[in-house]
């Protein structure tokens, strides 16, 4: 399957239109992203493994946000997830989805270091389209310490510390950073090409008149489902 990659300044025009003139609001938007990253998570999950622990790592922007709804489905799917939340957005959305969350008993871990020793997957939930440059405080020693552990991540969006257009950054943390799956919303995003693992496409949103205007694929998801496993051709197109 060859879905079309969407420019991080189309995916936030594209957004704006979903909520200008689609009627959407950010809430129902974020949810179905983060209900699909975690049926990506649960998909991938080892199903032998009853006591799961999930480490979400959250940015402090509408990625992170995903990673927030992501935490509370993997929590009602019966896993153990507790959610890293370094730079915590002041939008008044992400104090309710951290409500939600603390209602569920999921913890706001503060000892990083300690919690990916015990850790059987890590959502990474830190940046998405709208990255840029190098990454601030304490941003680089947490991707550092992702790329240096050995637990497998699914990445929400993009790996973070990647450039949404150019890929990995030519050194310094995330240089070597891999994900073992991604989950693309709405559309990939050009840094795809340089992307060698389980792909999917989530966020199942789009509109035929919306993928027309930025001639994007509409993607063939099956039944009820809300993800599609998708792949990478030559071209860099999935
Ligand atoms: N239609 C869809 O597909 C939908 C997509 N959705 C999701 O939204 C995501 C895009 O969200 P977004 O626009 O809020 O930005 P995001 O990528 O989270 O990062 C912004 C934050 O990062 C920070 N920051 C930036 N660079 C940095 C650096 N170098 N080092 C450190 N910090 C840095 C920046 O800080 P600032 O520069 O503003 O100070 C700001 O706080 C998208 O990828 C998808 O996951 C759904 O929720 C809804 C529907
Ligand atoms: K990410």
């Amino acid at each position: 399957m060859a879905l079309k990659a969407i420019s991080a300044k189309d995916a936030a025009s594209l957004d704006k239109d979903l909520m200008e003139i689609g009627g959407w609001s950010l809430d129902q938007l974020m949810e179905l992203a983060g209900l699909s990253v975690s049926q990506a998570g649960k998909y991938l999950a080892a199903p032998e493994l009853q006591d799961y622990n999930v480490l979400v790592v959250c940015g402090p922007g509408n990625n992170g946000g995903d990673g927030l709804v992501a935490a509370r489905h993997l929590a009602q799917y019966g896993y153990n997830p507790s959610v890293y939340y370094p730079k915590q957005g002041k939008n008044e959305l992400y104090q309710r989805l951290k409500v939600q969350l603390e209602n569920l008993c999921v913890p706001f871990i503060t000892d990083f270091e300690a919690e990916l020793q015990k850790t059987d997957f890590l959502v990474d939930a830190i940046f998405g389209f709208s990255f840029g440059g190098p990454l601030r405080a304490p941003f680089g020693e947490i991707v550092s310490q992702i790329e240096k552990s050995s637990v497998p991540v699914l990445s929400v969006d993009a790996p973070s510390s990647w450039d949404i257009q150019a890929g990995p950054p030519k050194e310094g943390p995330g240089a070597t950073f891999m994900p073992k799956a991604l989950i693309s919303l709405t559309a990939p995003k050009p840094c795809v090409q340089y992307y060698r693992g389980r792909h999917f496409i989530g966020g199942r949103f789009l509109t035929r008149t919306i993928a027309e205007k930025y001639g994007l694929d509409l993607p063939q998801y099956q039944g009820i489902d809300q993800i599609l496993e998708v792949g990478v051709d030559a071209e860099g197109r999935l």
